[in-house]
């Protein structure tokens, strides 16, 4: 694929798959114990919403969470792929937001249930353009941050992560096939919190891009 067509990754309709708790701060302000391995969930196509449009806080949650990630844009499909060649999968990265229920995820926990509503609602992957893999050389050493109404919430390294890039690729290659156009969030420092509707999100990686949203909120329409 050329990188003209990965540049609007969004479009493609391919499958988004996120890592969680691979920040040992974020896991442990959430009271989780660290992961010996990933923790994977998907959001669907429909998740993503890209600046300009709004971010809608889904009708059955009250506290709705920001959780600012790295992700990184598949460029050649692959299963069962070595760390080693890991990287020649990437075609490049985007900032992205894993928006969670964190309310609708608490009780799917405690009912052992999965975390799909939390998750996977609609315009729960706020996105930024498409990053060249040349923009990024080291993903490990890049600079997270968010703020909501100017206030700074999240500010992390993707250094601090517990499983690194090659890892996750190889992992979830044994899992499913990657294929272009797939995105990875690779999941979020210590800092996440709540937004409500008229909220601003800001968020950056550092030195790269930024991005701007503001919070909506979806009616119950039944
Ligand atoms: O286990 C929990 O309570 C919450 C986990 C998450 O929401 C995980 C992530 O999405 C993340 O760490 O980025
Ligand atoms: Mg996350």
């Amino acid at each position: 694929m050329s990188k003209s067509n990965v540049a609007r990754f969004w479009e493609w309709g391919r499958k988004i798959i996120c890592v969680g708790r691979n920040y040992a701060e974020h896991a442990k302000e959430l009271k989780n114990e660290l992961p010996t391995e990933p923790v994977l969930f998907l959001k669907p196509p429909t998740a993503y919403v890209k600046e300009g449009s709004p971010i809608l806080v889904p009708h059955y949650s009250t506290n709705l969470h920001h959780e600012v990630e790295l992700g990184v844009v598949v460029g050649k499909e692959g299963r069962d792929i070595p760390q080693t060649s890991a990287m020649d999968h990437v075609a490049g990265y985007a900032l992205c937001l894993d928006m969670t229920a964190r309310d609708v995820q608490d009780q799917c926990k405690a009912k052992g249930l999965p975390w799909t509503l939390a998750k996977a609602f609609d315009t729960s992957c706020p996105v930024s353009d498409f990053i060249p893999k040349e923009r990024i050389p080291d993903p490990a050493g890049v600079e997270l941050w968010l703020r909501v109404n100017s206030a700074t919430r999240q500010r992390g390294s993707t250094a601090q992560m517990i499983f690194s890039i090659p890892f996750l690729i190889s992992y979830i290659s044994r899992v499913m096939a990657l294929e272009e156009g797939d995105l990875i969030l690779t999941g979020t420092p210590k800092g996440v919190g709540a937004v409500y509707e008229h909220d601003e999100l800001q968020a950056g990686i550092e030195g790269v891009i930024n991005m701007t949203f503001k919070v909506g909120r979806r009616a119950d329409k039944s």
